[in-house]
């Protein structure tokens, strides 16, 4: 495979797709990309008059969608995005621009004018570069359109319209989908098939290449060879990854001297010696035929089978708190982290040798030095740490993880194993079984919280409830973004006496306190306050159907018709390639409780059936995904 070098330079970066085209997922997903969907709300209304050419429409809006997003996240997230990509398929027949139809009659007007003749397709990219300094966005936009000629038959009306009857037109760019029904309409393509379905990999692979290998004169002028190597012979070097094309260029031209670049253990290397072999002068077809003929290199297995290692270094840089000390230092030497925290010197050096490699640290010739990601999540006193849920992840959660064989095999959570008896009651005799683990707990609650709440707060307008009931509520730390948000807002947190006790602790989060209150009770038992908007932030995932729909009766005999149910949790969805968290989340919930994360029908099913109508949901590209619900 020449190009998935290419796409394996995106692998660590944060890659969002700024498109809610379920066909662009898909084709970036089946490429290998990693990436998150944050749909872009630009507005699609360019003036088309403006435009001389349909694909510099195309390119226009695939670039305002894309910024909307980068700006959009770059505001409301912790960690902007490195790369966003932005598309826009339109279809050009006659000199005009069709888009999505409106509705069945306006599919039939773009169809009919298809019927018979060959039109365009244009999708416009662009490939969003995002960069901070001093919070302010910076972006470098790199862009490029392909087009793709469609020809349909001689279409009759009655066939026109049973395939607009089928509902496939309507959110597609002309009003078909060449990937489905579609397919029977079209008489020819000439060009990219996927370019009509919505994105043109093979060029976005090109351009990917141009971006991260650019061809380096000098290296090309080296190469003793008849035919100038095409641009696939730096995608085969980057195999192992150079990190610039500088380095890239300094491979090839260490091996034109007869030096090895590579190491042997390395797994890299014999693609790399058959390189060396093809820039040394041997006839490029035995190189191509070698490449081709060797098993791709199971990159995605590596990642996982590393992937405890990385989670484990993180965990004890965070609890030996090298990030808290580098954060006050600036810079250090190994010698003096080991000294400060009274370890050995070569294990400090290990450890921070990995979590530089881990981009958590920075390393020069004077030492170590904290990146932007550490001093934002890893220290642990800055406003957005996740030191505590670190800490929570390697004191509490990994143990369970080592019982993970049993969980599976017995389709029941691990508590016998890690507290030596059956939990009667889940929260009191495990996570809250002393002061010191449920102190742990609420941190580690409160660090996620702190988080996501912004998003979950505002991924529904909120505005029209006067008062909120956060049950399960734990610090207030939703409590206090809702109350910023929504000047009107009084917030109830329901939570257990012994939790209450505990939330000076995390006190105080900013304004509006004197909206909140905190009352004491148990939702399975005690009776809940009155409110418009009933809030369940991660607590349906902790438990079984049953119990769920004791708390949804409760909540709806509760409430009025009209007041609103708001669920934050994270979704499960087989589509969302990034949602891999709420998948592996759900092996903890079977690890450690009675609950499981469900799938958005999942929920519907669970609400619907008690008297909640309208269920909407809002992938919020944070951790947790919004949900809200009215009682009917
Ligand atoms: C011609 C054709 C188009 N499409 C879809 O048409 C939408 C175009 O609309 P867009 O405005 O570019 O994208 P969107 O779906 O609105 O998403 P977004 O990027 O969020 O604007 C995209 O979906 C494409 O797959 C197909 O699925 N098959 C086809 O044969």
């Amino acid at each position: 495979m020449v190009l998935c070098p290419v796409i394996r330079k995106l692998v660590g970066k944060r890659v969002v797709l700024a498109s809610a085209s379920p066909r662009r997922q898909e084709i970036l997903n089946s490429a290998g990309l990693r990436f998150e969907v944050v749909p872009s709300r630009f507005k699609e209304t360019l003036d088309k008059a403006a435009f001389s050419t349909p694909y510099e429409y195309a390119l226009e809006t695939a670039k305002q969608k894309a910024l909307e997003v980068a700006n959009r996240m770059n505001k409301k997230d912790f960690r902007s995005p490195d790369v966003v990509i932005g598309a826009d398929t339109i279809v050009s027949v006659d000199g005009q621009i069709l888009e999505k139809p409106a509705d069945k009659q306006h599919a039939y007007s773009m169809l009919s004018r298809l019927n018979g003749k060959e039109h365009s397709v244009f999708t416009g990219v662009a490939i969003v570069l995002c960069s901070t300094k001093d919070k302010q966005l910076e972006t470098e936009v790199f862009e490029f359109y392909e087009e793709t000629k469609v020809k349909f038959s001689d279409l009759s009306e009655e066939l026109l319209w049973e395939y607009i009857h089928s509902g496939e037109p309507m959110d597609k760019a002309g009003g078909y989908g060449i990937q489905s029904l579609g397919g029977m309409l079209v008489e020819y393509v000439h060009g990219d098939f996927l370019n009509v379905v919505g994105f043109p990999l093979n060029h976005f692979c090109k351009k990917l290449v141009e971006l991260y290998y650019p061809p380096s004169k000098d290296a090309i002028h080296h190469v003793k060879h008849d035919s100038v190597p095409s641009v696939e012979t730096f995608e085969v070097l980057s195999d192992e990854e150079s990190g610039s094309s500088n380095s890239t260029q300094q491979n090839v031209t260490s091996m034109l001297k007869g030096e090895s670049a590579f190491s042997c253990g390395d797994p890299g290397s014999l693609r790399k010696k058959e390189v060396a072999q093809h820039v040394s002068g041997e006839p490029m077809a035995n190189c191509s035929e070698n490449v081709e003929n060797q098993a791709p290199f199971p990159t995605i297995l590596i990642e996982l089978l590393d992937g405890f290692k990385a989670s484990k270094a993180m965990f004890v840089a965070c609890k030996l708190k090298v990030f808290d000390l580098l954060k006050g230092k600036d810079i250090l030497k190994a010698k003096d982290v080991a000294a400060h925290i009274n370890a050995s010197v070569c294990g400090i050096e290990r450890l921070l040798d990995a979590c530089t490699a881990l981009e958590l640290l920075n390393k020069t010739n004077e030492g170590y030095s904290n990146t932007e990601l550490a001093n934002k999540f890893l220290v642990s006193d800055s406003e957005y740490s996740l030191h505590g849920f670190i800490i929570h992840a390697n004191d509490y959660v990994w143990q369970f993880f080592t019982h993970l064989e049993s969980a599976v095999k017995e389709g029941t959570n691990q508590n016998h194993q890690i507290f030596e008896k059956k939990a009667q009651n889940l929260f009191q005799d495990t996570f809250y079984h002393s002061r010191e683990t449920k102190l742990r707990f609420m941190n580690a609650m409160h660090c996620i919280i702190k988080v996501t709440a912004r998003d979950v707060a505002t991924a529904f307008d909120l505005s029209g409830f006067r008062s909120a009931c956060d049950l399960g509520g734990c610090t207030g730390a939703l409590a206090h973004v809702l109350v910023q948000e929504y000047p009107d807002l009084h917030v109830t947190v329901f939570e257990l006496p012994d939790v209450i006790e505990n939330i000076s602790c995390f006190q105080p989060l900013g304004q509006g306190s004197s909206r909140i209150t905190f009352t004491p009770g148990d939702f399975f038992k005690d009776n809940i306050p009155k409110a418009d908007l009933y809030i369940l932030s991660r607590i349906l995932h902790d438990w079984s159907d049953d119990k769920i729909d004791i708390l949804l009766s409760k909540i709806s005999d509760t409430c009025k018709p009209g007041s609103g149910l708001l669920l934050a949790e994270m979704v499960l969805d087989k589509k969302r390639r990034h949602g891999r968290s709420a998948w592996l989340q759900s092996l903890n919930m079977l690890v450690q409780t009675e609950g499981k994360e469900r799938s958005c029908f999942e929920y519907r099913c669970l609400l619907e059936r008690h008297g909640f109508r309208n269920v909407q949901i809002v992938q919020t590209g944070n951790w947790l995904d919004a949900i809200l619900c009215t009682k009917c």
